[in-house]
């Protein structure tokens, strides 16, 4: 691979995407997600600007050791009236013993005149004196040209000469920046290739926002008109709408364009993990439809699709799944045929005959429940009950006769306002001289909560496995808005069970604790059945 080939990455999630509204980093975090990083192999790690806060000062007081990344820290150029020697928040930067140090200057022209309010040329000596200064001090310089393509529209031979500055003191790497996100891929690739005739590619790094969804064609825009540093942020993070998202970017650079971005395969693979590593660490949702990473980056849903896909996967597949750590799921829903039906089924360990008749009456049976409300696109686990009863694999663990909730909302003794729900139910479950009728009784802080604790109540004793069963999500969607509250309500359940394993369930009725209810009674069957529990055994105990 030649040198003009390697495209440099260089991370800003710890700086640019502590900016984002609603994340704030704490010195683990911070510490976790540079290490990932690092093992990924990504060139540079920004781990934020000392000097400008308390988290911030901890980290760089006591950075994680990265064995291959160059940590870098973050800041601006001197200020107006202090020598590059004697300004404390580039001293700051200095004292922190980052090998690199990236600072931002103004390159707008609009920008000195408003925001700095000084002399057009006293900015030009900002930005040489600090890069000169942290040369000197033996740190790799890095300049942030910021707002620079906006700069160039209104003002090139101005902005150049910022950019300029910067090189010619001896920043390692001039970064042109696309700080409000407003410029498009064409103009990129135009600009940069006007700049590249004076300051040379190997030199030139972009960065840019996605104020216009287009962060990550912007920074391809910019690499294929020459640059050869690449800034971004993992799964997109960063001030407004974020930077461009380098999960999206590193299997684009590499797999489809052949740049060498220095991540090895196994770096590669681990893309999916980082992905929700950084969700997990933020307590945020994944989205489901990340490019690449998604859980549905590679779901198919459209039986034409499932069909061509089980024929082989380039059909509807841009790229190998599991290059970046991710994996196929088809998807069964309204949308599907014969094909997806006999994917998911194999999936989950169930052989039938594509000719078998039963095939036919369950893709029928699927669209009439979505028909009525179901989603099983999201509730695997009662699909595959709805499959597997079709087939006569699931017996009966348990028969409700009836249940009640009652819900009272009063005064306690402690003088506080408090809502509770009672559950009582019968079940008939297996005992040892025939079925049983259990009646049973349970407090919940909601009529969801107590109808569990009562099911439970009545089938642990008789099914042991269901112990450490416990509800982790629960939602509930209206499906005939218009009818107000007489609408139809689909509820989806999550459990997941004393090893981690989660699965999704759905109940449909016009009434939410029924629909509550029906996919509860999923859940639970579906654990018994994975756990393999047998009547014979239940009624034995
Ligand atoms: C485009 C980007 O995303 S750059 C990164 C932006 N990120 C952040 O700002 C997050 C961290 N920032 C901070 O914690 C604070 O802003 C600090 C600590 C850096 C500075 O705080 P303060 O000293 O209170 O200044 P404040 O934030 O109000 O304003 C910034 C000052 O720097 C000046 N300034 C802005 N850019 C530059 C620059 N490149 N070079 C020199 N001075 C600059 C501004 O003109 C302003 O000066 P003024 O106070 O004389 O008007
Ligand atoms: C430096 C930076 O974050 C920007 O210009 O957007």
């Amino acid at each position: 691979m030649n040198e003009t080939n390697r495209v440099y990455l260089y991370d800003t999630t710890l700086r640019d995407g502590a900016q984002t509204s609603g994340v704030d980093f704490t010195v683990a975090d911070k510490i976790a997600i540079a290490q990932e990083l690092d093992a990924l192999g990504i060139d540079y790690v920004e781990g934020g600007w000392p000097g400008a806060n308390p988290t911030d000062n901890a980290f760089f007081a006591d950075p994680p050791k990265l064995p291959r990344a160059i940590f870098t820290a973050f800041g601006m150029t001197r200020r107006p009236g202090r020598s590059a020697s004697n300004d404390p928040g580039l001293s700051a930067l200095l004292d922190s013993q980052s090998p690199a140090i990236c600072i931002v200057g103004k390159t707008w022209d609009f920008h000195v005149d408003v925001a700095l309010a000084i002399p057009r040329a006293e900015n030009l000596a900002l930005i040489a004196d600090s890069i000169r200064e942290i040369k000197a001090r033996g740190r790799e310089p890095l300049f942030d040209a910021e707002h620079f393509f906006d700069g160039y529209k209104a003002n090139p031979g101005y902005a150049l000469s910022c950019v300029q500055a910067a090189y010619e003191a001896g920043a390692r790497w001039v970064v042109l920046c696309d700080t409000n996100g407003g410029t498009l891929p064409h103009e990129v690739e135009s600009i940069v290739g006007q700049v590249a005739k004076h300051i040379p590619g190997s030199h030139l790094g972009i960065h840019t926002h996605n104020d216009t969804e287009n962060a990550v064609s912007n920074s391809i825009a910019a690499v294929r008109a020459g640059v050869r540093l690449v800034q971004g942020t993992l799964n997109g993070l960063g001030e407004r709408c974020g930077n461009a998202n380098l999960l999206s970017l590193i299997p684009t650079l590499s797999v489809k364009m052949g740049y060498d971005i220095g991540i090895t395969k196994e770096g590669m693979a681990r893309l999916v993990h980082i992905s929700r590593m950084l969700d997990e660490r933020l307590n945020r949702t994944s989205n489901r439809h990340a490019a690449y990473v998604g859980e549905s980056a590679f779901a198919h849903k459209g039986g034409l699709h499932v069909s061509a896909v089980e024929k082989d996967p380039t059909s509807y597949e841009h790229v190998d799944p599991s290059l970046v750590g991710n994996r196929r799921h088809v998807l069964v829903s309204d949308q599907a045929g014969r094909s997806n039906i006999l994917a998911r089924l194999r999936e989950v360990g169930v052989n039938v005959d594509p000719k078998d008749d039963r095939v036919g009456v369950l893709v029928d049976l699927v669209k009439q429940k979505e028909f009525e409300g179901f989603a099983f696109d999201g509730a695997e686990a009662s699909f595959e009950l709805l499959a597997r009863r079709a087939l006569g694999e699931v017996p009966d663990y348990f028969r409700l006769a009836a249940f009640r909730v009652l819900d009272e909302r009063r005064w306690n003794a402690k003088g506080e306002l408090v809502t509770l729900s009672e559950a009582t139910t019968k079940v008939e479950v297996p005992g040892p001289n025939g079925p049983d009728n259990v009646m049973t009784v349970a407090e919940g802080n909601g009529p969801v909560n107590a109808l569990d604790q009562a099911l439970r109540k009545a089938l642990i004793p008789v099914y042991p496995a269901l112990d450490g069963m416990r509800l982790v999500d629960y939602k509930v969607r209206i499906l005939n808005a218009q009818d107000g509250t007489k609408a139809v309500t689909r509820v989806m359940i999550e459990t997941a069970d004393r090893h981690g394993q989660r699965w999704a369930t759905v109940g449909v009725s016009a009434n939410v604790i029924d629909a509550s209810f029906n996919a509860l009674s999923d859940s639970i069957t579906y654990c018994l059945y994975r756990s393999g529990a047998a009547i014979d055994s239940a009624q034995a105990a």
